[in-house]
């Protein structure tokens, strides 16, 4: 039985450092590695950075929709970058971004997160917007499992400001009250509880609370989508050491030479670190 996964997160962050890496192949990205932009471009895209990247990053993200998008052969593809990341240490966050009625919302729950399914992973990024309590399923199975869930709270996208800011009463935002729900089931842990938030690198500070979280907090929108490593004290505060920034173009643009993908992300980690010191 695995440890934990609050506790494999903190120990791969302490001698990785936070840096989430994703795996984002964009058919522009495939033409700039001057792949072709099918299936066996992907295979070769998501491998060559799959193998230059995992070994250095705590997490690796890689990104369904972008593998979905080849049918079988995509999915093929992706179980394989599951596996070499995790022979390669990384913690495999899946983005997948899933959300639905509870007995769904189980399948979900055994296809990602359960023992033996050819596409688990260590956590998956699920949408608490069918209500927090229908991820119930994906929250057990993972803390059963050792693995984690990141619930998207307050996005990097523009578009997501009016749901996720919108007053869900009693004095709170819709995204603060799924941080705060989140909050209630890392209660008690440690070093850390296994369900994370999404907060966008990309927001104004002050927006959400998350100094009782207890948990990660992955904050993509650094890198391609316009913030910066100076911009995270700001943005997080507090609860900086949290925080796994998250960053997928502005890495893989420096592919395809896997020294060049591998001091992108050495220089970043370094940045990371000099930054929390
Ligand atoms: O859950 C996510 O990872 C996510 C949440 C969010 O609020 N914003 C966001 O950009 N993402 C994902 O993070 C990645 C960002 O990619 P880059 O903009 O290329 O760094 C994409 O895979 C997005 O789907």
């Amino acid at each position: 039985m695995r440890e934990a996964f609050g506790k494999r997160l903190a120990d791969a962050v302490s001698t990785r450092g936070p840096l989430c890496a994703g795996v984002d192949p964009h058919p522009s990205l495939l033409r700039d590695w001057g792949l072709a932009t099918d299936a066996s471009g992907l295979e070769r895209f998501a491998l060559t950075a799959t193998e230059a990247i995992a070994e250095h990053v705590a997490v690796l993200k890689p990104q369904s929709a972008f593998f979905e998008a080849h049918g079988a052969a995509g999915i093929a593809v992706l179980q394989r970058v599951i596996g070499l990341a995790g022979e390669a240490g990384a913690l495999v966050l899946l983005d997948v971004k899933r959300g639905d009625i509870g007995s769904t919302m189980a399948a979900y729950a055994s296809a990602y997160l359960g023992e033996g399914s050819p596409l688990a992973a260590d956590a998956i990024t699920v949408s608490p917007y069918l209500g927090f309590d229908s991820l119930e399923p994906a929250l057990r199975q993972a803390e059963a499992t050792g693995r984690g869930v990141f619930v998207l709270a307050r996005t990097s996208n523009p578009e997501g400001e009016r749901v996720q800011r919108a007053d869900a009463g009693g004095g709170r935002t819709v995204a603060q009250s799924v941080i705060d729900a989140a909050a209630l089931r890392n209660a008690g842990t440690a070093p850390m509880g296994h369900v994370g938030v999404v907060v966008g690198a990309t927001n104004e500070p002050g927006q959400v609370e998350l100094t009782r979280l207890n948990g990660p907090i992955l904050a993509p929108g650094f890198g391609a989508q316009g913030a910066t490593v100076r911009d995270l004290p700001l943005v997080f505060g507090d609860a900086l050491p949290r925080v796994l920034p998250a960053t997928s173009r502005a890495l893989l643009r420096h592919g395809p030479d896997p020294a060049a993908l591998r001091a992108a992300v050495l220089s970043v980690t370094d940045q990371l670190s000099q930054l929390l010191g």
